[in-house]
């Protein structure tokens, strides 16, 4: 079960939390390059609280959005369950932490960025998500990535990276999926997959969008 007794102590986690992460230094190389990861974002114990909260029921994640969503196991298979602070403390502050990088982001970067969505995956062993990209120029609302891995103990030798390619569709890099770590990246310039591992692996992946609304038209979140 999901440790509710922690919201005391929420204020506490943000604010150290706050103190140790430089948002300047996460700012400056996003600005840079486009890409940054943050180790140890959270202590083990912290990711641990996070695990506690993760679902009973999952559902196949899909690709697209709203009415156009469809299951498309050829492209990915991990399952999903969106995120909600009604999930426990551990989930409520870690949308904190969200809410503080975004207008750290806004901020340094002037982003715009309006809101945040986030849901759990599951990547069963074997499941992968095939090379995208999580927004194309100008069709889509979501500008900045976030992936946090909650896998403690994680052995490269389990495979399941973070492949990442440049704009220009050449290789980037490989992240492993450790348990703590935090990589955020521009949206739309960095196609992406995850390669199956001999695991289970688990994450939040998440997006800080731009206001998608306009006249006559509400952008539906997710
Ligand atoms: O879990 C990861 O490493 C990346 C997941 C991803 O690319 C996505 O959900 O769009
Ligand atoms: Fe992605």
């Amino acid at each position: 079960m999901c440790q509710q007794g922690e919201v005391a102590t929420k204020r506490t986690l943000s604010t150290r939390c706050e103190s140790i992460l430089d948002y300047q230094a996460v700012m400056d190389a996003i600005y840079t390059r486009g890409w940054v990861i943050v180790d140890d974002f959270l202590t083990a114990a912290e990711v641990d609280a996070l695990r506690a909260c993760l679902p009973d029921e999952w559902q196949p994640a899909g690709i697209g959005r709203e009415g156009l969503h469809q299951g498309n196991p050829e492209i990915r298979r991990d399952q999903i369950h969106w995120l909600d602070p009604d999930q426990g403390a551990p989930v409520a502050d870690y949308l904190a932490r969200m809410e503080s990088l975004r207008l750290a982001a806004n901020r340094n970067l002037m982003l715009g960025l309006f809101d945040y969505e986030a849901h759990f995956a599951r990547y069963r062993r074997g499941d992968f998500y095939a090379t995208h990209r999580d927004a194309f120029a100008g069709r889509s609302n979501r500008r900045l990535t976030s992936v946090f891995y909650l896998n403690n103990g994680w052995q490269p030798q389990a495979g399941g990276v973070l492949r990442v390619y440049d704009n220009d569709e050449q290789f980037l890099m490989d992240v492993s999926p450790k348990g703590g770590r935090l990589v955020l990246f521009l949206s739309e310039d960095f196609p992406h997959e995850v390669l199956p591992a001999s695991e289970q692996r688990y994450s939040i992946a998440g997006w800080f969008r731009v206001n998608g609304n306009g006249a006559g038209r509400v952008d539906p979140p997710r």
